[in-house]
C-alpha cells in the first residue's frame, strides 16, 4: 500500500487542474472567503480541517492484498512506477465543490471511452490503464469488472483509491477473442457479484485458474520459485457439474430505513449483491432491479432443489416481509436422504422448505451405483442436521457449518488426496498412518481411512468434531480419533511414527500459522497434502515451510494442481503435495 497522500502532494495536484476549471474553483472559494469575512465580526472563522485518506490495512493474501501484486506486475510490464499512477485522494476528500461539474471529484469520476483491458486479476476483474484526468502526464490503474484482456471498453470511473480506481463497464466496443457472450444463459450475469466467467469457454476458465495458481506462487513463494523448487502447475481438474452445483446459497435482503410503525409498502428485493452499476448487458439492464441487492428469482449456480427452495422462500417472504424489522440472510442448504421405498416419502423428509400447500419440497434422484433412491430437500434452519453423500459415505453436519460446496467434484478430490497420501516404496505389511489437520466434520479422514492403520483428526470447532466422530461411526469407520483444539495441539498427542505418517492440511482462507508450520517440520512427516481455498496463503505457507522451518529444506514440492470447485467464478481450490527428498 502506498502511504496516505500528504498536504504537499495535495497542493501540487491543485496546480494541475486545467486553468478554466481552477479559475472557477478559485472564484467559488473566493466567494466563500468573502462570506466568511462578513461573518467574522460575529465569531472568529474556523480553519477547515484537512481530511486525510486512511488506508485500510489489507492482509497480503486477501483479494485487496493480492491486487497490490497484480498492479505492480502490470506497472512493471508497462514501465511505470507506483508514483506514476498514484491518485491525489487528498484533493478529492477536500474538494469544496464536489457537486460542481468541473470539480476535482467529477474530473476523476467520469466516463472514459476506448479503454483497452490489459490483464485479468485473480478476482476475475479486468485491469486497464487510463490517463489521469487531473494530474496530467500521470496514469491511473482502473479495475473493470466483466472486462477481458483484449477488450476495448467504455467505463464509468466511480471511486478512487491511492493506487487504482474502480469503474463500471458501460459498453464493450471491441471484443476480446476470449469473449463469448453467446455462452451467457444466466439473465443476472454481468450484474450480480456471484460469477465472473460465464462468457468464457469452460476450457478457458480452467486455464485461467491454472495461471492464478502460477501467479500466486510467483507473488508469495518467489524464493522457492527462483530456486526451481516449484514444478510446473498441473492442469486444473474440471468440475463434473458446471452449473447447478452449489449445495449452499445465502440470499439476503435489506430493509429501507423508516420511522417506527411506518409500514413497508413494497416487498424489498431478495437475492445477491449487485457488482457496481454495470450497463454493458443492454438486454437485461433492468433484470433484478437496480438496488444494491438484486432481486434474484433463480440462481444458475445452485442445485435444482435449492432453486425450488429459493422460489418457496421468496413466496413466503413476499407475504411476510412486513414482519421483519431489519435486513437478514436466508440459508438454503441441500440435504440428502436415502429413501426407504416401502414408506411414505413426506414422512421421511424431516423439516425443509415448504411449497404453497405446506408440503416439504423434494426432488428424487436414483443412485444406481449404490442401488438406492435419494431425496433432496432444501433446509433453511442453520441448526438443523443435514446429510451429504460422498464416495458412498454419508456425512452429517449442521446446515450452518462448513462443508465443501460442490458435491459433484468431491469424489475426484477425495480420490486425488487419498492417492497422494501414499508413502512411496512402502513394503507389504508396513503400517500407515494419517493425520487430518483442520478436519471439519471428517470428510478427508473418513474418505481416506481405508488401508490406513489409524487416522487422527484435529479441528477447532467442538461441534464439527462431534460430527466427525458421528460420521466415522455411521460409516462403520473404526480407526479414526478426533481432537478438539487448534491444529498445533496435534503435536502434543501424536504418537504415530513420522516416517509412516502422511498429513492432510485443509485450513481456512487465511492459511496455517507459523507455530503450526514449525511444529509440523519438527514432526517431520513422510508426506504432506495441503488443500486450500486460498492459493495465495497456500503459496506463502509452502515457501515458509521449505525456507523458514528447521527441516523444511528436506522437502520438495512434488505437485500443485487446481480443482474447479466453483465453475463460472474466479475461485479455485489448490492441492499441493510435499514429499521428503
Ligand atoms: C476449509 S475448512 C476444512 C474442513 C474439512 N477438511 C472439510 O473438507 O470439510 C477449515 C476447517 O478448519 C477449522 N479451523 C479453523 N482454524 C483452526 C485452527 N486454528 N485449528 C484447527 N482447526 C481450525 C475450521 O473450523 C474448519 O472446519
Amino acid at each position: 500500500m502506498s502511504a496516505p497522500m500528504t498536504t504537499a502532494s495535495a497542493s501540487a495536484s491543485a496546480t494541475a487542474i486545467p486553468d478554466d476549471k481552477k479559475r472557477a474553483a478559485d472564484e467559488t472559494e473566493a466567494g466563500v472567503k468573502t462570506a466568511q469575512a462578513a461573518d467574522a465580526t460575529a465569531r472568529p472563522a474556523k480553519k477547515p480541517k484537512l481530511r486525510r485518506y486512511k488506508a485500510k490495512k489489507a492482509e497480503p493474501t486477501s483479494p485487496l492484498g493480492v491486487l497490490q501484486f497484480e498492479i505492480d506486475a502490470l506497472l512493471a510490464k508497462h514501465s511505470l512506477t507506483r508514483e506514476g499512477v498514484t491518485n491525489d485522494l487528498s484533493a478529492i476528500l477536500n474538494d469544496p465543490h464536489k457537486e460542481s461539474p468541473n470539480s476535482v471529484t467529477n474530473q476523476y469520476h467520469r466516463i472514459v471511452d476506448g479503454v483497452e483491458v490489459l490483464a485479468l486479476t485473480s478476482n476475475g476483474d479486468g485491469l486497464a490503464l487510463l490517463d489521469n484526468p487531473v494530474q496530467l502526464g500521470q496514469k491511473q490503474v482502473c479495475i473493470v469488472p466483466f472486462g477481458l484482456p483484449g477488450d476495448t471498453v467504455r467505463v464509468r470511473v466511480f471511486k478512487s483509491h491511492p493506487l487504482y480506481v474502480e469503474s463500471d463497464l458501460l459498453d464493450v466496443i471491441t471484443k476480446s477473442p476470449m469473449r463469448h457472450d453467446e455462452l451467457i444463459t444466466d439473465k443476472y450475469f454481468g450484474k450480480a457479484s456471484g460469477s465472473q466467467f460465464e462468457f468464457l469457454t469452460y476450457a478457458k476458465q480452467l486455464e485461467i485458474k491454472r495461471s492464478t495458481i502460477a501467479n500466486a506462487y510467483k507473488y508469495f513463494a518467489p524464493r522457492i520459485l527462483a530456486e526451481g523448487l516449484v514444478p510446473e502447475i498441473d492442469d486444473t481438474v474440471a468440475s463434473p457439474l458446471q452449473y447447478n452445483y452449489r449445495t449452499k446459497i445465502t440470499p439476503h435482503f435489506d430493509l429501507p430505513r423508516r420511522a417506527a410503525r411506518e409500514p413497508l409498502e413494497k416487498c424489498p428485493p431478495l437475492g445477491f449483491g449487485q457488482k457496481g452499476r454495470p450497463e454493458w448487458r443492454k438486454d437485461t439492464l433492468d433484470v433484478g432491479g437496480n438496488a444494491a441487492i438484486l432481486d434474484i428469482e433463480e440462481c444458475a449456480l445452485a442445485t435444482e432443489i435449492l432453486n425450488v427452495g429459493l422460489a418457496n422462500e421468496r413466496a413466503r417472504f413476499a407475504k411476510e416481509f412486513r414482519n421483519y424489522k431489519k435486513g437478514a440472510t436466508i440459508l438454503l442448504r441441500e440435504n440428502t436422504i436415502v429413501l426407504d421405498e416401502s414408506r411414505d416419502v413426506q414422512e421421511q423428509l424431516g423439516e425443509g422448505s415448504r411449497d404453497a400447500d405446506g408440503n416439504v419440497s423434494y426432488i428424487e434422484v436414483k443412485d444406481p451405483e449404490h442401488g438406492v433412491t435419494l431425496a433432496k430437500t432444501c433446509v433453511t434452519n442453520q441448526r438443523q442436521v443435514v446429510a451429504e453423500y460422498v464416495d458412498g459415505y454419508t456425512f452429517n453436519f449442521t446446515a450452518g457449518e462448513f462443508f465443501q460446496n460442490n458435491n459433484s467434484i468431491l469424489p475426484l478430490v477425495t480420490k486425488y488426496v487419498r492417492d497422494n497420501l501414499q508413502i512411496p516404496n512402502s513394503k507389504e505389511g508396513e503400517p500407515r498412518y494419517l493425520v487430518d489437520a483442520y478436519c471439519g466434520s471428517g470428510l478427508f479422514s473418513v474418505c481416506s481411512s481405508k488401508g490406513v492403520d489409524k487416522v487422527t483428526g484435529v479441528e477447532i470447532s467442538a461441534d464439527s468434531v462431534a460430527f466427525a466422530e458421528r460420521n466415522a461411526k455411521t460409516n462403520g469407520v473404526e480407526n479414526c480419533d478426533f481432537i478438539v483444539g487448534k491444529a498445533e495441539k496435534l503435536f502434543e498427542t501424536i504418537s504415530t511414527p513420522n516416517d509412516r505418517t502422511s498429513v492432510i492440511l485443509d485450513p481456512p482462507r487465511k492459511g496455517c500459522d507459523a507455530v503450526f508450520m514449525k511444529q509440523l517440520s519438527e514432526y517431520y512427516p513422510a508426506r504432506i497434502v495441503y488443500i486450500s481455498c486460498n492459493v495465495h496463503s497456500q503459496a506463502r505457507d509452502v515457501e515458509y515451510f521449505l525456507k523458514e522451518t528447521e527441516k523444511g529444506g528436506d522437502y520438495k514440492v512434488e505437485s500443485v494442481r487446481g480443482f474447479d470447485f466453483f465453475p463460472q467464478t474466479h475461485h479455485v481450490e489448490s492441492v499441493c503435495v510435499l514429499s521428503r527428498v
